[in-house]
């Protein structure tokens, strides 16, 4: 900041806690916080990695930038000696959705999970150094969320020791994976393995789309793109793809491991929510500090705006989220790493759980962090329905996470499928364990009664962890117990889905509930940072609390008073971290570049840079716009005759 106004330092300067331990938090660890800084700045530092023109750019232009960029990141990575945990860094700070996410973040980890170690010696090699570029081409036109409905089939020959990869119909192409538009040269490919005129269900097949001489696609086989997506620039970067036929190469297996790569996908779009939630969040809690509006007295400065009231009641919950996907997401990591281990003793006793919890969590953090962006544009006023806030282009970018990797509600059907047989094992030998074994404690929980009374009771984390669990249990039972009454248990489930949907929303707070208060029983040093961290738990629980008051109150968890007692000691909350709202975002450690946005900038040096920002646009290249002598000259003329006649 040497020689530039820090038009936020008085803001800075009220924070109540250490900035630079809570950044090690954070980021997860000292070597990550590190790493992350300085692969960070060498991205901002890179004028081939500049954004600031994707929105205007045409669909071409733009994705051949894209292919520039991804080009430009791989020869840094090399010169550079980047480890794989820097290269892909470096790929997150590069913030732009390209075929390079599919190859490493689907592709590589399909094979890695799913493939035979012969396989596995062949093909990885190859993807590491990107002498092939891969995709995950499971979804079809015709199926995405049904993936026992999917059409292609993949017949073995014994003639020829081959599989033949077949799209018999139309809603048999696949449509939609990313980077096979026009770019990869490999895919695994999901299809129904027919041997011997036998079915055996849908597996995984890596495939040769394209020529490694010419691009072209190989015999049998059209590929092309699905065509533009919502917001301009946005995920447009991508290239979308569909194909159709194909003859092919090798069969992978191991059957109970056909999802593996989803888990693990899943798994990181929670940590993912944490990151774009916090970016906007960022954005909008800068700018509000330095947007003023009403207020003034005798000429006096105005106020900002983060000081409403209503504004921090919108705000700091986002916050609070932030913080709390990020460690449910650390743990989320962890349990991952578990359940793989386990897997590979052939110990398959925690993978409905994982998959419960991967599903969960996936849909509860997207579904609120794209509504959450949307909020931070809201929270901008006017400016932040600006490309230049950085908000529009991330909500659009984000958005699709609401569907890919599986529907939000479609995921929520199996977490309530997990949930209904917990609470049907209840009673018999098998206790419930993990995420669930606060139904163990069902009895208790069915009658238990909030002692809260008086707002600084709802401080106490057992307080807040025994509504959460008196809530879900309840809706739990009370839907198991509707389900019971169907003579057809799958009948009764289509039936029930929005209660079970209900249900399972709230198994997922109360997870991420839970593993924010678990965090904040470890060490964490730094003078204020575990207090801060105890306020932003205690808001994102008491928020949910309050957002979600039909539940707690019609489940009879806590009683219309202790409800309304929440609701005042939120307040108080918010008087707390506001000073510390500035140091709060600070702590994400976000460059210019990455968040991308003049109003999120870190010096809050805004109106200036708005106003350059706008002379930018191409439109405003001439002062007469192209187009004045066909339309608007003479519209104008004829409006001058009409108006003399
Ligand atoms: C840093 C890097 C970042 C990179 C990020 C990449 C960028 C992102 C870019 C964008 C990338 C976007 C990329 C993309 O979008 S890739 C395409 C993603 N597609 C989907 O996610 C499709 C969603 N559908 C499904 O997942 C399944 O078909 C569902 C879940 C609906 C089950 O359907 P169904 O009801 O028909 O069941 P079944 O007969 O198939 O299964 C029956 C049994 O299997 C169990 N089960 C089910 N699923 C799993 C599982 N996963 N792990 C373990 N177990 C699982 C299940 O509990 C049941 O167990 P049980 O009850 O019998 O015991
Ligand atoms: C940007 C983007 C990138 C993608 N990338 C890839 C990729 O790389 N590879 C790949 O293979 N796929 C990819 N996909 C596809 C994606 O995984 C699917 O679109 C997704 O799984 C949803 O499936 P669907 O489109 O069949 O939705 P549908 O299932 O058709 O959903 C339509 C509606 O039906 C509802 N619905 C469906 N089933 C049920 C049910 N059982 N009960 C209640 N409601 C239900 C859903 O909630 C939704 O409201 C991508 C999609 C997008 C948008």
């Amino acid at each position: 900041m040497d020689g530039v106004v820090d038009h936020l330092a008085d803001e800075r300067n009220k924070a109540q806690f250490d900035v630079e331990e809570m950044k090690i938090v954070w980021a997860g660890s000292r070597h990550v916080f590190e790493l992350s800084d300085r692969i960070a700045r060498l991205v901002a530092s890179d004028p081939v990695f500049r954004k600031d023109n994707r929105a205007t750019l045409s669909r071409k232009d733009l994705f051949k930038n894209t292919l520039r960029k991804a080009a430009h990141a791989w020869k840094r990575i090399i010169e550079l000696r980047l480890s794989e945990e820097e290269a892909s860094k470096l790929r997150f700070y590069v913030d732009e959705a390209a075929f390079t996410d599919l190859h490493w973040g689907m592709f590589v980890p399909a094979i890695k999970g799913q493939a035979t170690e012969e396989q596995q010696q062949k093909w990885l090699p190859l993807a590491y150094k990107m002498q092939i570029i891969g995709c995950y081409a499971q979804t079809e036109l015709g199926h995405g969320s049904n993936v026992q409905g999917l059409e292609t089939t993949a017949t073995f020959d014994p003639q020829t020791d081959e599989f033949d990869i077949h799209s018999p119909t139309l809603t048999s192409s696949k449509w939609w994976p990313g980077g096979l538009g026009k770019v990869s040269t490999h895919a695994v490919v999901y299809a129904r393995l027919i041997t011997d005129g036998q079915e055996h269900g849908v597996h995984g097949f890596i495939v040769q789309l394209r020529s490694l001489d010419d691009h072209l696609p190989l015999p049998g086989i059209t590929i092309g793109d699905i065509g533009m997506k919502f917001g301009n620039g946005a995920y447009n970067t991508m290239d979308n793809g569909v194909t159709r036929n194909g003859k092919c190469v090798r069969s992978n297996v191991p059957r109970q491991l056909i999802y593996g790569t989803m888990v693990f996908v899943r798994q990181t779009i929670v940590s993912d929510a944490s990151c774009a939630l916090s970016r906007a969040v960022c954005i909008a809690t800068r700018y509000s500090a330095v947007r003023r509006q009403f207020g003034s007295q005798n000429g006096g400065v105005e106020t900002q705006v983060i000081d409403y009231k209503t504004q921090q009641n919108r705000l700091f919950p986002l916050l609070a989220a932030a913080y709390a996907f990020r460690f449910v997401g650390e743990w989320l990591k962890w349990l991952y790493t578990d359940v793989t281990q386990r897997l590979q003793a052939n110990d398959f006793s925690t993978l409905p759980e994982a998959h419960a919890c991967t599903a969960g969590l996936k849909s509860l953090t997207t579904t609120f962090t794209a509504d959450a962006i949307e909020e931070c544009r809201k929270l901008c006023g006017g400016h932040g329905y600006l490309c230049s806030s950085g908000l529009p282009e991330l909500f659009a970018v984000y958005v699709p996470a609401c569907t890919y990797e599986g529907d939000n509600v479609v995921l929520l059907l199996q977490v309530a499928r997990f949930l209904m047989k917990t609470v049907s094992q209840l009673g018999s030998e098998k206790k419930p364990v993990g995420t669930t074994a606060y139904m163990g404690r069902v009895e208790h929980l069915m009658q238990c009664r909030c002692s809260v009374q008086k707002a600084e009771d709802w401080l106490n984390p057992n307080t807040i962890l025994e509504a959460f669990e008196a809530r879900t249990a309840r809706m739990s039972v009370a839907v198991a117990q509707k389900l019971a009454q169907f003579a057809n248990p799958e009948e009764g489930f289509l039936e029930l889905s929005p209660n079970l949907v209900e249900a399972s929303v709230a198994h997922c707070q109360l997870i991420v509930v839970s593993k924010f208060i678990e965090k904040l029983q470890q060490d964490i040093p730094g003078k204020g940072v575990k207090e801060l961290l105890g306020m932003l738990c205690n808001i994102y629980a008491l928020n949910i609390l309050h957002k979600h008051l039909g539940d707690f109150l019609s489940t009879g968890s806590i009683t219309p008073k202790q409800g309304s007692l929440a609701n005042d000691q939120l307040r108080s909350l918010y008087s707390q971290v506001r000073p510390n709202a500035i140091a709060l975002v600070d702590a994400f450690n976000y460059t210019d570049h990455y968040l991308g946005s003049v109003l999120g900038r870190y010096d809050g040096n805004v109106y200036p840079k708005l106003y350059e920002e706008a002379w930018k646009d191409p439109l405003n290249d001439s002062v007469v716009p192209d187009g004045y002598h066909e339309y608007i000259r003479p519209l104008l003329k004829n409006q001058l005759r009409n108006a003399r006649l």
